[in-house]
């Protein structure tokens, strides 16, 4: 067997210990090395730690435990949010143990929704700084701003970018934008097991165009309106090239860039880069994932054949976009051609549904699915496009809440026995629909996802579990593989692999509760079981640069393999 990546990786975080000579009080202040009270008596006295800690000494699940009853004590969810991150600050294991352990309870504090929300206030939450700031003022030395980014032991593996423009369906938050960054790779540490140094948030500063943010005194970042397009991809074309040269084996993840920009950056370095764009193919794999099962469903309950579908979207921007792309690999590999499978969806934006001879210039991401079958004819509003199409399946990535009315959801139960009722915009308060709505207007018939989490119901006496179709099931999945395998890029048909591993990764009892999606408390055995997947179809493609590795493996082999490398918070270690 080849030599593990690992032994001639330097990028990956020494876990050696500190030099004895670390003053206590730096001990204490570097995240990566606190353990709180859970410093033995005997590492006290070694560290000097003595008299500058309480004298009890408490496991990490005692320490768990007052972390958890602090946080349930704030008052709303942005104050639990800012208490989580300062714990990120101060503990980083103990963050990500408690997140770990109640991650029901914790994501929906750390992600969707209330990251959403501290994106927006960015600025006034502010405590210390995180993450990378490159501005559009660093153009022609952003080499040296990424020089300075601290790599004590090990470069980073994913980075996460954004130029906040379209941060959930919030819109241009500028600066702010960097809490998405840091939210998503929270979430690479907790559900994907890359270690958290070796994770870089970094937000694009080009500007930005809400004058409330520019009229706030305490807004943090560069006070002028957005860069122009030309002036955005010559500074992009220099932060990739830097961020390459620097960590040749970094994994980068586009995440909430404004739509036209969003697809234009994918095409730009998809085949140069080793990037992904999560609005985009994340998106579309995590619903292509839950699309098949809740296909499978509906296909039980109508005894209709699977590809027997109508999928209409409401919203066409980067992810509506995304999501129909990646959902004609579930026709396609049923048999049906391209062609075909592009007839079997329907997309509307803010203008109706979108056809050839509608008489406005369509964007270009929208062109492809145009319809050319609508007899001149126009359709406006929801109603009417649903009573035209006749869908089996209503997505919504439209960023407009309540859109799904009762009177659409009523008719789509009408039109089917179980029909596929998705509305993924983020964060809650511009779901499309809720659970509780969904489920009343179609009697308890509907297969249902949302983008952010809804609480479960009871309806007429049944107990129902709502599916959340995020791509927080599959972009750290996608991200470690590369890390892992070296990949030098990320194809579609690695994305494809993704979403099919996500949709088989569904157990026997979670089958039988109707899910979609598996339980989040198993989000760390799904990551492994796709990354595994990903890895192979890497192998399969020649994408892997790990001297064949990875490549040498059987897939149980390398599923441990990749289960083993995934970081785990412990205090068994000095440093994390
Ligand atoms: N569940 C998930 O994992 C994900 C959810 N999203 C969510 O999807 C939403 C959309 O994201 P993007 O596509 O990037 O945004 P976008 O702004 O590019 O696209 C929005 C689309 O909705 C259409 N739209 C706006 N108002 C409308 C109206 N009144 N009627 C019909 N269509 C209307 C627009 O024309 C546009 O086509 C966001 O809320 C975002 O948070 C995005 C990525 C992942
Ligand atoms: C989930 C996500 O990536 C979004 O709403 O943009
Ligand atoms: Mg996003």
């Amino acid at each position: 067997m080849p030599p593990s990546p690992r032994e001639c990786d330097r990028s990956t975080p020494s876990s050696s210990a500190p030099p004895t000579t670390t003053p206590a009080t730096a001990i204490l202040r570097d995240l990566f090395q606190h353990q709180d009270t859970a410093f033995s008596p005997e590492k006290r006295d070694e560290l000097h730690l003595r008299g500058l800690l309480p004298p009890a000494q408490q496991s990490m699940e005692l320490q768990i435990e007052r972390a958890l009853a602090q946080i349930r004590e704030k008052k709303t969810d942005l104050g639990r949010y800012v208490a989580l991150t300062a714990l990120r600050q101060t503990n980083v294991r103990l963050f990500y143990a408690l997140v770990m352990a109640h991650g029901e309870e914790t994501l929906p504090m750390i992600y969707t929704p209330t990251v959403g929300e501290a994106c927006q206030k960015f600025s006034r939450i502010f405590r210390q700084p995180e993450g990378l700031t490159i501005t559009i003022e660093d153009k022609g030395s952003v080499k040296d701003v990424i020089s300075n980014w601290p790599v004590p032991a090990g470069a980073p593996r994913i980075a996460v970018i954004t130029d906040g423009s379209r941060i959930l369906g919030l819109g241009d938050l500028g600066y702010g934008g960097l809490g998405i960054s840091i939210g998503k790779l929270s979430l690479y540490v907790a559900a994907g097991g890359i270690h958290p140094r070796a994770t870089l948030p970094i937000v694009v500063d080009v500007g930005t165009n809400n004058q409330e943010l520019l009229d706030d005194p305490l807004y943090l970042g560069l006070r002028r309106k957005r860069a122009s397009d030309d002036e955005v991809y010559a500074l992009m074309d220099e932060v990739m090239e830097a961020l390459q040269t620097a960590y040749p084996n970094l994994i980068i993840q586009f995440e909430d860039w404004a739509s036209e920009r969003a697809f234009g950056l994918l095409e730009r370095f998809q085949n140069k880069a080793r990037c992904f764009n999560d609005d985009i193919q994340g998106t579309g794999c995590v619903i292509l994932g839950g699309f098949v099962n809740a296909a499978r469903l509906g296909s039980q309950a109508s005894g209709r054949p699977l590809h027997d579908q109508r999928i209409l979207f409401f919203g066409a921007g980067s992810a509506g976009v995304g999501v129909a792309k990646q959902l004609m690999a579930f026709f396609t590999r049923q048999g049906l051609t391209v062609e075909e499978a592009r007839r079997k969806i329907w997309l509307v934006d803010s203008k109706g549904l979108i056809t050839k001879d509608r008489g406005d210039k369509l964007a270009d991401h929208k062109v492809y699915f145009a319809r050319e079958d609508n007899e001149g004819k126009q359709y406006k509003s929801l109603d009417d496009v649903v009573d035209y199409v006749k869908p089996t399946a209503l997505i919504g990535l439209s960023t407009v809440p309540k859109t799904f009315t009762p009177e659409v959801l009523q008719k789509m139960h009408k039109l089917n026995k179980a029909p596929i009722i998705m509305p993924l915009s983020n964060p809650s308060s511009l779901s499309e629909c809720d659970f509780h709505t969904a489920l009343e207007a179609t009697e308890g018939s509907c297969i249902f996802a949302s983008g952010s989490p809804f609480p479960e119901e009871d309806y007429n006496g049944k107990h129902y579990i709502p599916g959340q179709g995020n791509n927080l099931y599959v972009f750290p999945a996608i991200g470690l593989a590369g890390a892992l395998c070296k990949a030098g890029n990320i194809s579609d048909a690695a994305i494809t692999e993704a979403a099919v591993a996500l949709a088989d990764s569904l157990n026997d009892a979670e089958k039988k509760e109707g899910r979609v999606y598996p339980s989040l408390k198993r989000i760390r055995e799904i990551s492994a079981s796709v990354a595994t997947r990903v890895i192979q179809q890497m192998n399969k493609e020649g994408a892997a640069r790990d001297g064949g590795y990875t490549g040498s493996m059987e897939p149980e082999e390398l599923h441990e393999w990749v289960k083993g490398e995934m970081w785990v918070p412990s205090y068994e270690k000095l440093v994390a």
